[in-house]
């Protein structure tokens, strides 16, 4: 890595329901493998040596359960933790992140608390990319699928097909997004008509500067709907399993 004076932040929007997940607590607090899904998203960023700051974004009432969730795990003791409410969108959660962080931190990591398993390489090489000079840097995986644009109808109903992109232009992006810290905050402060995006790296682009994707890798899913989970145990077990070798 270039630079290796710069202050490393994460921030982990954990605020969201997990509507598509089914009824049961917010999904950052549900376990896997009997440990909280946030917990193991912490200890992914964490992970990474350059790191030394990590804000989780609580679902808005839930700020001292998280506290107290953090406490009672084995965490790093080289990184610091932060928790602070969230808001009522993810962009917004993003938001009360960033205006938490301390001065010093230059490079900013966005990372779902739905991407339990991201591999610390993954982290690594984000961070190694905008250490190098991209003010966004986004970790990204070729389709499987073939994609099509619709005419969105009514929930059930026949949608008519506008379009098929040709799938060796795109990618599914993932998180962590990594960031110049300025540009991700004036980023964030330009979205004045509240327009919104699905990612940090979508506001970013909105300002005209540069986004650039890095390889993203398979474990690093986001757990979005129940099937998700049985993945993410699998992943869980076929871990423990090579760390017995
Ligand atoms: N108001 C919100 C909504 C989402 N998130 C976070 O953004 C990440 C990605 O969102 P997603 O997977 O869509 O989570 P949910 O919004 O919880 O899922 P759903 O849409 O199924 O309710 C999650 O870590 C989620 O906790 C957040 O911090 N604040
Ligand atoms: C940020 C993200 O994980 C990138 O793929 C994704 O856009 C989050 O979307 P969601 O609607 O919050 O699931």
């Amino acid at each position: 890595m270039s630079d290796v004076t710069s202050r490393t932040a994460a921030v982990i929007p954990a605020a969201g329901r997990g509507v598509r997940l089914g009824p049961g607590a917010p999904k950052a607090l549900r376990a896997l493998s009997g440990t909280p899904m946030l917990v193991h998203a912490v200890r992914a960023l964490a992970a990474s040596r350059a790191v030394s700051l990590v804000v989780v974004v609580a679902p808005p009432d839930g700020a001292a359960e998280v506290k107290t969730l953090l406490a009672d795990h084995a965490l790093p003791e080289r990184t610091d933790f932060l928790v602070v409410p969230g808001g009522a969108t993810r962009q917004e959660s993003v938001k009360l992140g960033l205006d938490a962080l301390p001065p010093g931190v230059d490079i900013v990591l966005v990372h779902d608390a739905a991407r339990p398993l991201v591999p610390v390489d993954t982290v690594d090489g984000v961070i190694e990319a905008v250490r190098d000079g991209a003010r966004a840097v986004v970790p990204a995986l070729p389709l499987a699928d073939t994609v099509k644009e619709v005419e969105p109808g009514a929930p059930g109903e026949p949608e008519p097909v506008v379009a098929t992109p040709e799938r060796a232009r795109l990618r599914a992006v993932q998180t962590p997004q990594g960031f110049d810290r300025a540009t991700l905050v004036r980023a964030h402060e330009a979205d004045v008509v509240g327009e919104g995006a699905t990612d940090d790296a979508g506001l970013v682009e909105r300002l005209g500067e540069p986004v650039v994707l890095v390889p993203g890798h398979e474990e690093a899913f986001k757990v979005t709907r129940p099937l998700d989970l049985v993945l993410a145990e699998a992943v869980l077990a076929r871990r423990r399993a090579n760390d017995g070798f």
